[in-house]
């Protein structure tokens, strides 16, 4: 019926029970698709045909990683199927989601890019690889990462452990920090983060809790899980601003800046499902880039499915190769309008 415009979609138990798969099936089908899960477990020449193959296959990529043998065998059947059907458009390519699953690597790319110019910048990072703390006291001086910093594990995504991240005060307590894991200065934001989300050449943004301001001083380091902190209906007491906070001035975000983060970065991760997350500092006004994510939730995002039969579309229209085509591209992407 659809001959091979059908699109192969894999992704975890815990987000394919977020995804509205009528809806989402109507939307392909508007579009001329049909949609079909791929089942990983069975041999992935027998489902084919297919054009497109959606995915987020990260929680895999990280057990593969770490060695489980299961998950680095159906990653390398799984590349192996793309690099034999060179003409499937994958969403998105799989060395590129590999840089995101490491949050140090992440920063070095964001850090590389121009946006400096425009008053955006990450804050000041480095790896901590060592219990040893003189030697990490060493690489956190190098990078200039002043207290407070969060800690935040070098595996970015793929697992609940990847976001169990920690507030460390002053040096006293850097025994805290487990390695491998990345210091990252704290910036203080008056508890307000902005997520863009981008769709291919499309994007949006939302505003959601953060955390509040924090001070070097000598109190005892906080732990947290980072999914208790920034969804849409969290309620984390780590974000409720201390009195004298609450007099600071809230800084509306520029769209057009947002807009150039978004730009930017989907050219230099050279993907399309990209989630960042900003938050801007206050006084100085100026914005931080503080985490990227592969393939995000997408809450609040108006009419998700179209936007991304849309970038589907434009991907399988444009006729050539992934890696070019981000560079090819325009250099502003388009805000998604609500009525
Ligand atoms: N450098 C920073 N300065 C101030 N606050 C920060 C900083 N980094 C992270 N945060 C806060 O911690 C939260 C979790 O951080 P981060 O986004 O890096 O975690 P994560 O596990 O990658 O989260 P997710 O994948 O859900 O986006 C952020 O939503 C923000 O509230
Ligand atoms: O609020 P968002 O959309 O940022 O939440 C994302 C989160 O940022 C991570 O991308 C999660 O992915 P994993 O780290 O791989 O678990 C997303 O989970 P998912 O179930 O949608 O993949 C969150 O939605
Ligand atoms: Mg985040």
């Amino acid at each position: 019926m659809f001959g091979n415009k059908r699109i192969a979609c894999w992704m975890s138990e815990k987000k394919s029970q977020k995804v509205k798969w009528a809806e989402f099936e109507q939307v392909c089908s508007n579009y001329g698709y049909e949609l079909f899960k791929l089942d990983l477990e069975k041999d992935i020449e027998n489902q084919g045909p297919f054009s497109v193959f959606l995915h987020k296959l990260t929680d895999i990529i990280a057990l593969a990683n770490q060695g489980d043998a299961k998950s680095k065998n159906t990653i390398n059947l799984v590349e192996n199927y793309i690099s034999t059907h060179p003409e499937i458009i994958v969403i998105d390519p799989i060395p590129n989601v590999r840089q995101l699953l490491d949050r140090y690597k992440a920063y070095s790319i964001i850090h590389a890019t121009d946006l400096h110019k425009h008053g955006v910048f990450t804050p000041n990072f480095c790896e901590i690889t060592t219990s040893n703390n003189q030697k990490t006291v060493e690489e956190l001086n190098a990078a200039c990462v002043t207290y407070p910093f969060i800690c935040k594990p070098s595996l970015g995504h793929g697992s609940k452990k990847a976001h169990e991240m920690l507030i460390v005060f002053n040096e006293g307590n850097l025994r805290d920090c487990k390695p491998p894991c990345v210091a990252q200065a704290f910036i203080n934001h008056n508890a307000i983060l902005y997520k863009i989300f981008i769709v291919g050449d499309q994007y949006y943004f939302v505003e959601r809790p953060s955390l509040k301001n924090f001070h070097a001083s000598d109190q005892k380091t906080i732990f947290f899980d980072s999914s208790d902190v920034s969804k849409a209906d969290s309620q984390s007491s780590l974000s409720v601003l201390d009195l004298e906070d609450e007099q600071i001035p809230k800084t509306r975000p520029d769209p057009i800046i947002l807009g150039k983060i978004a730009c930017t970065l989907r050219k230099a991760f050279k993907m399309d499902l990209l989630g960042v997350d900003v938050v801007i500092e206050n006084f100085t006004g100026k914005y931080a880039i503080i985490d990227v994510n592969a393939y995000p939730g997408y809450d609040g995002f108006p009419n998700f499915y179209h936007a991304l039969l849309k970038c589907i579309v434009d991907q399988v229209n444009s006729g050539i190769n992934t890696e070019r085509k981000h560079n090819l591209k325009v250099d502003c992407l388009n805000i998604i309008k609500t009525n």
